[in-house]
């Protein structure tokens, strides 16, 4: 009689001999591992090698594994990558649930990306914005949206962190732009040491070779800029204290690793880990959001033009959208949310489990790896109804008002940013930006895909297991007629 339901075994597809079900995520994971939910149910087996994963499609199951069994899947499972990149999980975002994660985590929301430190940089976000805008000049010409867009973020996030832009003025903080490139490059791909238990101490495809000299190059990197932080520190206590205004995170940061009295102190390494982190989980992130979000907009000019219509009748004529604008945009919100909801920037995303557990009716082992496929989470008939349109509208409760339904992850059905203690500490940061530069890019220009008459966006998304276009995203903004914009041009 002991525990019947506890030796159900997970449905799982055929695995072939040594890859386990490696052949059946291709080209693009997330839509293959919805097709598996599909024919499997909503929880289900696979296996990476010889490495167990469940994987789940449902908002129920999620809800599951996120909120009721919150406690056994609070880690993150890491890579080969991971361990090199971070210098052994010295970082955030891979660290074991325990002291160190809770002292990091509760730095990241009362300092690093509270609402002080986003209050201190608006300036920051406004003037990057403003850069983003001054296009008048190249008025008709196809523009590569996608590069204007990675530059805004990562000069956002550079000047947050150490203080200056990572494009044009500086050839070190370009140099960092370049390197997390590498960086996303190298986790991205698929290395057989993580899966393969055979392969596990062998370098076959030469990514450990790569790897060591990308961190190795990161490292001194990184190591010049805390070196000028400190200088800068110096500086200032020998004159008159440091400044506020002028603390950026490495500064934050800083202060724990110097601090000897400090309760929890951060090596000097965890600062290096912290700031490579803001950079890959800070930048292509919500550039991706404002694409998928702007050609979603230019295929839909009925959206777009009503968004524009929101727009004038708040800010008006005379000056350019700002942050203060976005409580009182709910439409702007609204395609927002639809945006995140059709095109998460992280499609998948995982934890692993430190105790057994049972969900729907099944026994999952400790350390099993738990997939949760937001695509597919975003796409299920049973809370969206016809989940492949893009309508801002389903946000809406009429009147002006934006429905109650988030992306902060209390609603199962919608969870771009996770949910639960491992959630996204980069929420608040990411939609100031998307909202503001979205509106902004509205608010300034007209926008075409092409030369041609009803030229649409390809939105067919590129294999792999971020969220892409499979074919460039150019367009063409044509400035409206606004007074204000002479300013930019
Ligand atoms: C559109 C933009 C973004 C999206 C869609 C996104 C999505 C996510 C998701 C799905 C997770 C995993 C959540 C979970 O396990 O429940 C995550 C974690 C994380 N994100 Fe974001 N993110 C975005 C922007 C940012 C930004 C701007 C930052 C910081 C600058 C950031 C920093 C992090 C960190 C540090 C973690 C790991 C948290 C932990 O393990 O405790 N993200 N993000």
């Amino acid at each position: 009689k002991a525990f019947p339901s506890r030796k159900r075994l997970l449905p799982s597809p055929l695995a072939l001999p040594i890859i386990g079900h490696l052949h059946l995520l291709k080209p693009i994971p997330h839509k293959a591992l919805q097709r598996l939910s599909r024919r499997h149910g909503p929880i289900f087996r696979l296996s990476f090698g010889s490495v167990p994963f469940v994987v789940t499609s449902s908002p129920e199951t999620a809800r599951e594994f996120l909120r009721v069994h919150e406690g056994s899947f609070s880690n993150r499972p890491s890579t080969v990558a991971v361990r090199y990149l971070t210098y052994g999980a010295e970082d955030f975002s891979f660290a074991p649930y325990g002291p160190f994660w809770k002292f990091m985590k509760k730095l990241c929301m009362t300092e690093l990306l509270g609402t002080r430190t986003l209050e201190q940089f608006f300036p920051v976000r406004h003037e990057e914005v403003e850069t983003l805008i001054r296009w008048k000049s190249r008025e008709d010409k196809l523009i590569d949206i996608g590069e204007e867009l990675t530059r805004l973020a990562s000069n956002i996030i550079s000047r947050m962190t150490m203080g200056k832009r990572c494009s044009g003025t500086s050839a070190e903080a370009g140099e960092v732009r370049k390197m997390v490139d590498e960086v996303g490059a190298l986790t991205g791909e698929f290395n057989l040491q993580d899966y393969i238990w055979f392969c596990k101490n062998i370098d076959l495809q030469g990514l450990g070779k790569r790897l060591r000299d990308v961190q190795a190059r990161l490292d001194a990197m990184m190591e010049e800029i805390l070196k000028e932080h400190e200088e800068t520190r110096k500086k200032q206590v020998s004159a008159c204290g440091p400044e506020a205004t002028t603390r950026d995170i490495v500064d934050i940061l800083l202060d724990f690793v110097e601090d000897e009295r400090a309760k929890q102190r951060l090596s000097r390494e965890g600062v290096k880990a912290f700031i490579l982190e803001m950079f890959t989980t800070g930048t292509g992130t919500s550039a991706g959001v404002i694409q998928w979000a702007l050609a979603e907009l230019i295929n839909h000019p009925a959206v777009l033009q009503r968004l524009q219509n929101e727009i004038d009748s708040v800010v008006g004529t005379g000056r350019l959208v700002e942050e203060s604008d976005i409580p009182s945009l709910p439409y702007l919100q609204a395609i927002v949310k639809e945006t995140l909801r059709l095109h998460p920037s992280g499609p998948l995303f995982t934890r692993e489990s430190t105790e057994e557990c049972t969900v729907g009716g099944y026994h999952i082992p400790a350390n099993t790896r738990l997939i949760i496929n937001v695509w597919a989470i975003g796409k299920d008939p049973n809370y969206w109804e016809e989940p492949l349109e893009f309508r801002p509208e389903r946000f809406m409760l009429g009147e002006g008002k934006s429905s109650e339904v988030d992306v902060r992850g209390q609603y199962y059905q919608l969870l771009p940013f996770g949910s639960g203690r491992r959630s996204c500490p980069g929420v608040s940061l990411a939609l100031q930006v998307i909202q503001a530069a979205l509106a902004s890019l509205v608010q300034c220009f007209d926008w075409k895909a092409g030369t041609g008459k009803n030229c649409k966006v390809d939105m067919t998304e590129a294999p792999g297991i971020t969220l892409t276009f499979a074919h460039p995203f150019v367009c063409i903004p044509v400035a409206r007629d606004l007074p204000f914009l002479s300013v930019y041009a």
